[in-house]
């Protein structure tokens, strides 16, 4: 017998208006447990911007975001996050000045905080999870590098490491492969698959390069002008004579 799939994020005809201009306009969308799920479109789409409505940073005009069942709408960011939605952002945000070891260790703090704060060990105990995440990202040997000096992709596997310090159920990535060479972009993909198989991880990604979408996502919505333009499998968004023409080009056309 085959269990019902579980939702785990429903998005309902969120709305977002900047002034007169309106960024997000009525989209609904909904994630299964263990589902991934692609966020394409062109730049200004309104990709981000449904990104911060879904992660708290940004409020709806209009619309509901239930994440397992409840309305988040009210809810803080650091409390979606602590329920288990976690978030990585266009631009890489770690802490430069820090080591690698030390910025996986604060994510650590920042997500235990109230569990191990009055524990005498739990530097030590931090330690030896954090080196534990930086072995899962392929990074343990860059430690005690500091964080500022690594390239462009380490610093994406030690954002995915930090990231994944949070115990995060569900996975929003914002273009997690931008600015990467083609070699480093097949292995960041060939990371975030496998992290998401062990981790039993429902991801939502946005992101430019087809190659990376096409070859992590389950599913695929295709933002246009604050609107879904389609949603499908990679195959039928390939073979979308509409999502060609506003997006994809003949590149990605008629995959079978
Ligand atoms: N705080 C803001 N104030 C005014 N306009 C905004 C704001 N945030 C986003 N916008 C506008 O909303 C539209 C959607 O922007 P958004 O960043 O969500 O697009 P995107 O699909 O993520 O684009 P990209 O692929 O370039 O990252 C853009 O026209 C942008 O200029």
């Amino acid at each position: 017998m085959t269990m019902p799939s579980t939702i785990m994020l429903d998005v309902r005809k969120v709305k977002k208006q900047f002034g007169g201009f309106v960024a997000v306009n009525g989209v609904s969308l909904s994630l299964a447990t263990g589902e991934r799920r692609a966020l394409i479109g062109p730049n200004g789409a309104g990709k981000t911007t449904l990104f911060n409505l879904l992660s708290g940073r940004l409020a709806p005009d209009e619309g509901d975001v239930l994440y397992k069942g409840t309305s988040i709408l009210k809810v803080s960011p650091n409390e979606i996050c602590k329920r288990g939605m976690a978030r990585t952002f266009q631009i890489t945000s770690v802490f430069v000045k820090l080591s690698v070891i030390q910025n996986v260790q604060t994510a650590l703090y920042a997500h235990r905080r109230r569990s191990h704060w009055l524990l005498r060990n739990a530097a030590s105990v931090l330690r030896d999870e954090a080196y534990t995440l930086l072995d899962m990202v392929g990074i343990r040997a860059l430690a005690e590098r500091q964080a500022g000096l690594l390239s462009y992709g380490d610093q994406k596997r030690l954002e995915l490491a930090m990231v994944m310090a949070l115990e995060p159920q569900l996975l929003l990535l914002d273009e997690p492969t931008a600015g990467v060479e083609l070699n480093t972009r097949r292995e960041l993909v060939a990371l975030i698959k496998d992290l998401c198989t062990r981790k039993q991880l429902s991801l939502l990604f946005c992101e430019h390069d087809m190659d990376a979408v096409f070859s992590i996502a389950d599913q695929i919505t295709v933002l246009h002008q604050g609107q879904i333009l389609a949603e499908g499998t990679p195959g039928e968004i390939s073979n979308n004579p509409k999502v060609r023409d506003i997006y994809l080009g003949s590149e990605h056309g008629r995959v079978a």
